[in-house]
């Protein structure tokens, strides 16, 4: 397992007669104090860790190497870290400032959101108000968009893979089940993506998300394009105002009948303008689903200045 990032440091060492010799050093275990736990996959512990060195902190995704290999996760490891490796220059995606690993573990060094879950915010606020909304939807599909053309599908968009940093921002995370379009070079040599389109080729092809916001092409033929992404972000700006995802059953099988049947309604008080770009973006033909750019010019996100600026302004008091 190829390790990622270059060496973070180099080692002068002087011998007796004075020759001089630098070798590189990469960051290991003893180089972290580990503190609380974030959160735990069936193959991964994420802590909190900060580096001994200059008292920098991070997240760190420790991954157990036995149970990949008996979980059959590979191929799940590697996607993620390509993934990551593709997306390495936008404030809306959780960083990988390298990895290394012992015999034992891989280490994934990633940003720390001290902000926690967008859900647990969501949560103790039960709705959030039009303001909040715009947003942090502004900000969700502003990441949506570089993921896009950087060729990665997330495929598993939701409230709980949504965190904030110590500035209230979103980070995006957890790209195990991220789908990476096929690397091609353009006419200049620059690294391209293979056009995602929504007809059938170019499409994922295994099965993945979560109930409440995976998308009916993802259940009726297991294919998941760059529309799918959009459809998990409509459920997202309903589940923002209306403090619910839009599709929510008793079980999973009840919930993907819903969706299929687009069976949902809106709740009393919902603000016509996020209303319309809902319904834009719930429908069930992903070529007729509203894509990023109709999105981001829709009403609902009048005054939001995109770019660096989303990036730099204060986030709203959460009310
Ligand atoms: N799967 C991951 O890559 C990952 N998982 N977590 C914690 C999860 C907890 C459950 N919901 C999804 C995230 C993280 C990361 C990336 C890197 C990362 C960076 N900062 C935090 N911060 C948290 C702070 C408080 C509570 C939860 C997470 N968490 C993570």
């Amino acid at each position: 397992w190829q390790d990622r990032g270059a060496a973070v440091g180099v080692r002068r060492e002087v011998a007796p007669d004075g020759t001089v010799t630098t070798r590189p050093v990469k960051k290991g275990v003893k180089d972290f104090n580990f503190g609380q736990t974030l959160g735990e996959g069936s193959y991964s512990t994420v802590l909190a860790a900060t580096d001994r060195s200059n008292g920098r902190e991070y997240a760190i995704k420790v991954l157990d190497k036995r149970h990949i290999i008996k979980e059959k996760k590979v191929k799940y490891v590697n996607i993620e870290k390509d993934t990551l490796n593709r997306l390495t220059d936008h404030p809306g995606v959780v960083r990988l400032y390298y990895t290394f690993q012992d015999e034992r573990s891989l280490y994934f060094v990633l940003d720390l959101c001290q902000g926690g879950e967008l859900l647990g915010v969501l949560k103790r606020m039960s709705t959030f108000d039009e303001e909040c909304t715009r947003f942090y939807g502004a900000q969700i599909l502003d990441t949506i968009e570089y993921m896009h053309s950087r060729g990665v599908i997330h495929r598993d968009l939701k409230p709980e893979n949504l965190l904030l940093d110590g500035n209230r921002h979103i980070k995006v995370t957890d790209f195990g089940t991220a789908k990476l379009l096929p690397e091609r070079r353009n006419s200049e040599g620059r690294a391209d993506f293979e056009p995602d389109s929504t007809s059938t080729e170019n499409r994922a092809s295994s099965f993945v998300g979560t109930a409440e916001y995976v998308s009916p092409e993802l259940l009726t033929d297991k294919n998941a394009c760059k529309a799918s992404d959009m459809w998990a972000f409509g459920c997202i700006v309903y589940q923002l105002l209306a403090g619910r995802p839009p599709f929510k059953a008793v079980n999973d099988y009840q919930t993907f009948q819903k969706i299929v049947g687009l069976d949902y309604e809106f709740p009393r008080g919902f603000p016509e303008v996020a209303r319309d770009l809902v319904e834009r973006l719930l429908v069930l033909d992903p070529q007729r689903r509203l894509s990023l750019e109709h999105a981001k010019n829709h009403p609902f996100f009048t005054g939001i200045q995109w770019g660096r600026g989303l990036w730099e302004q204060k986030a709203p008091r959460l009310k």
